[in-house]
């Protein structure tokens, strides 16, 4: 289970959410929704232990991060803004750095699902901004993480895309996995248990 607990996050001089509190138990997904500049990317990265909060706390199987950090980045898997991938690289090349020992069977399974097949060989930098997004995501169907953590996974995703994506996400959880996420597009998923960040004080 995932706790924050009492989280507070300033940024230049702003709060952008104090006394933060919720649990994500195995099972749930989470959408951090509110406008622009609500603080959604920030409290991610907190959650992810990428950065600190002001006060509070982020447990992961009831201990701190700090105190449990390798077992907490072996359970975690975090999607950034950024896609996070070496684009000197190929499609294939990015998996295989993320995921390796040898099982080629299960990458191409996810350049498969990704919609990647006959780009593999591509260095990143030469694919579309959706196709790059696309080798970042193709990890949702090689990691045994237990969390995922991402952070607008659907940017530059077209529909079809996002739908499985969705699907992926909506398994992941039925096998008892988390899943934590913003995005700006409506989920059509029911069971989406919904964290609002308000309009930033001054
Ligand atoms: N490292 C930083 N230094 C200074 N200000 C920051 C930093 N990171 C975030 N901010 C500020 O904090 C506020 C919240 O940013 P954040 O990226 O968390 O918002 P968001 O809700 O994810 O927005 P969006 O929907 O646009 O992605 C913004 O005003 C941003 O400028």
């Amino acid at each position: 289970m995932l706790d924050a607990i009492n989280l507070t996050c300033i940024r230049d001089e702003r709060t952008l959410f104090s006394n933060l509190s919720f649990s994500v138990s195995a099972g749930e997904m989470v959408q951090v929704a509110g406008q622009n500049g609500a603080g959604k990317t920030s409290l991610l990265r907190l959650l992810a232990g990428l950065s600190q909060a002001e006060e509070g706390e982020v447990h992961w199987q009831g201990k701190t991060l700090p105190r449990n950090r390798d077992v907490y980045h072996q359970d975690l898997l975090w999607l950034g803004h950024q896609p996070g991938i070496k684009t000197v690289l190929t499609a294939f090349e990015n998996l295989s750095f993320f995921h390796g020992g040898g099982d080629e069977a299960r990458l191409w399974q996810a350049l498969t699902e990704a919609g990647l097949v006959g780009f593999e060989d591509v260095p990143v930098n030469q694919l579309s901004a959706g196709q790059q997004r696309r080798v970042a995501l193709a990890r949702l169907w090689l990691s045994h993480a237990r969390l995922w953590i991402l952070d607008e996974p659907f940017t530059a995703i077209d529909a079809a895309g996002v739908e499985k994506i969705t699907r992926q996400m909506v398994r992941h959880t039925n096998e008892g996995g988390m899943v934590i996420l913003t995005t700006h597009q409506p989920l059509a998923l029911s069971f989406v248990r919904q964290i609002v960040l308000q309009e930033a004080q001054s």
